[in-house]
């Protein structure tokens, strides 16, 4: 730990027990003084350390002076209440700090500490202490534009925001201006050309992925527009958006929240906002020739997830379950679609899917820039198409799925995501081809999303990690593996569809969701735009490590 000058230290009360506590530049800390004295007398050094706590100054959520009323409510039970009358006597003045505490699955919650001081002087001169180091930190967003979706997920993101959000943003002392969307694509609209965005540190959204995406476009747009970059060409260098995205979770799969925090929990996000988190985030641009479509964060899909979507959007008003009835409908009529695949593959030192480096917080692959004289490897010669860059791979093939998945796409129905190895802001996406194959198969693909076994480890999947890819669909008449009789003989585990006339169908193509929207185009290019946004978030945290010696030493040395 680097040494840092202590800035104040006294000897306050906390819950009827003396306690030295001590203020530097980077922690608040505190210790018993009554468990050090044990310790002379033989006590392990294990209580001593349960005595002592650590709060790192950047996790300090606010400090302020305790009301009168709540200095003799400090304690519960007669006897403790009489003891803290006592103190309370002696020291009558108050201050609280609110701080972050990590709970489990990466969950953070804002807790209180009371310390109560011998005078009102000592406890002003403690709270201007913590705020002057609070004011130092730069990163923390003072001033935020709120866009909440009202029918998002269970429909519960105004409640969310006004009793989980709105009241810790008002103790950090955060400035919100609060626009409750009227309809789709009414905050989308309202960045591109009507907000005053620089009034604001940063945008939050209150919902779920598609809410996400309205924020991403909107703010995404507007900053190409400021700088008079064309969006629509494909190859348009384009412009780093300046403002931070948060990300209140009230949506149904909430996939970019989850695979960026490690847990879709408002609270949590609200002290990600507040203690200034930054996690810069690649986007996909999508292009249908000349054509700008959308831009993409986490799941690019065809076949399959884009056939879950486009049954699902008719069950809009069943919420997150939609997904799930959808999802075992697209499973029985078992499609594939024969089309061209043809993509760009990175480098070699990016990693690749089928490592076991996870994107986390502070990810060394992520910090890895590309040199603009670096070239993505070269490719085999009988993979390699004949367009004249010789890089590009060609697949050309029937598909039940294709996937492109930039960071992991991990949610509460897929824990590690659909590319557990995916990276958040390394440039690249995964692209995931799943070829066809019997319904078993593809029944145990699916399965390997939900729990720990290797999802890519079947004969009819192949995984790249790719800077750019294109899709081109062919056009013919449809096809139904029941149809093939051949195909039909072969198929392990047919009972499940055992009606042919379910599994006909009137189309070759299916349609690509693109982060839970559905592309109106099958034939596209799509580009990744390396650390095009930042989020207000900071990858998922390592577990703790237990600290053996004890903090409040290590922090006064
Ligand atoms: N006021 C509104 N009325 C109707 N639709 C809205 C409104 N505000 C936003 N929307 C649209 O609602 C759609 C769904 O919203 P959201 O993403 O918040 O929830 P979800 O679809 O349940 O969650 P997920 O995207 O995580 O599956 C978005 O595409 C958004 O454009
Ligand atoms: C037989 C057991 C089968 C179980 C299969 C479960 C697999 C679940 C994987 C979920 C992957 C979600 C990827 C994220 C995509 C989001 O951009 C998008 C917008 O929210 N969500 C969906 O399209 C919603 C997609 C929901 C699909 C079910
Ligand atoms: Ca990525």
């Amino acid at each position: 730990m680097e040494k840092q000058a202590r800035l104040l230290s006294s000897q306050l009360v906390q819950k009827q027990r003396l306690v030295e506590v001590l203020l530097n530049r980077s922690v608040l800390a505190w210790k018993e003084i009554e468990t050090s004295r044990k310790r002379g007398s033989g006590i392990s050094n294990i209580s001593e350390t349960a005595g002592s706590h650590v709060v790192q100054v950047c996790e300090i959520i606010a400090v302020q002076q305790t009301e009168e009323d709540k200095v003799n409510t400090d304690t519960r039970g007669r006897k403790s209440r009489k003891k803290a009358q006592q103190h309370s006597k002696l020291h009558p003045h108050a201050f609280t700090v609110s701080y972050v505490r990590r709970t489990r699955q990466h969950r953070w919650r804002c807790c209180d500490i009371t310390f109560h001081c011998s005078s009102q002087a000592l406890s002003q001169q403690w709270i201007q202490a913590i705020n002057e180091q609070l004011s130092l930190l730069s990163d923390r967003p003072k001033s935020l534009l709120v866009y909440i979706n009202p029918y998002g997920g269970k429909r519960r993101g105004k409640r969310i925001y006004e009793q989980k959000v709105a009241p810790l943003f008002h103790r950090a002392s955060i400035l919100a201006d609060v626009i409750v969307t009227e309809r789709a694509n009414h905050a989308r609209d309202h960045l591109k050309t009507e907000a005053n965005l620089e009034k604001y540190d940063g945008v939050v959204c209150v919902g779920g992925d598609g809410m996400f995406s309205e924020i991403l476009h909107g703010l995404v747009t507007r900053t190409q527009t400021d700088h008079g970059v064309d969006q629509s060409q494909p190859d348009a260098d384009l412009v780093p958006c300046s403002l931070r995205i948060g990300i209140i979770p009230a949506g149904s799969t909430d996939c970019v929240c989850f695979a960026s925090v490690g847990t879709n929990d408002p609270v949590t996000s609200a002290l990600h906002i507040i203690v200034g988190d930054c996690q810069p985030m690649d986007v996909c641009s999508v292009h249908n020739s000349n054509t700008f479509l959308r831009y993409s964060v986490s799941l690019l899909g065809y076949g399959f997830y884009g056939d879950v979507l486009t049954d699902s959007e008719r069950k809009r008003w069943m919420g997150p379950a939609r997904y799930d009835l959808s999802g075992a409908k697209t499973f029985l009529t078992h499609k594939y679609y024969e089309g061209t695949v043809s993509f760009l593959p990175a480098e070699d030192n990016v990693g690749n899917p089928r490592d076991k480096l996870q994107c986390r917080s502070g990810c060394c692959i992520c910090q890895y820039k590309p040199q603009l004289d670096e070239k993505p490897c070269e490719m085999s010669k009988e993979k390699s198409d004949k367009d004249g860059s010789g890089r590009w791979c060609v697949i050309r093939d029937k598909f039940i799925a294709i996937n492109a998945a930039s960071m992991s796409c991990a949610c509460p129905r897929s824990p590690k995501g659909l590319s557990p190895s995916a990276h958040l802001a390394d440039g690249t996406t995964d692209l995931i081809l799943v070829r066809k194959c019997s319904r078993l198969d593809f029944f145990r693909h699916l399965l390997r999303h939900t729990n720990k076994d290797d999802q890519f480890d079947h004969s009819f999947v192949e995984v790249h990690r790719v800077r750019k890819f294109r899709f081109h669909p062919k056009q013919q008449e449809a096809v139904s593996l029941e149809d093939l009789s051949e195909t039909n003989k072969k198929m392990a585990f047919s009972p499940i569809c055992s009606t042919p006339p379910a599994c006909n169908y009137s189309s070759t193509h299916s349609s690509w969701n693109c982060d839970g929207e559905i592309l109106p185009h099958a034939a596209i290019q799509v580009s990744v735009q390396c650390q095009l946004i930042r989020l207000f978030a900071r990858g998922i945290e390592e577990q703790q490590q237990s600290v053996c010696e004890d903090p409040y030493t290590l922090a006064a040395l």
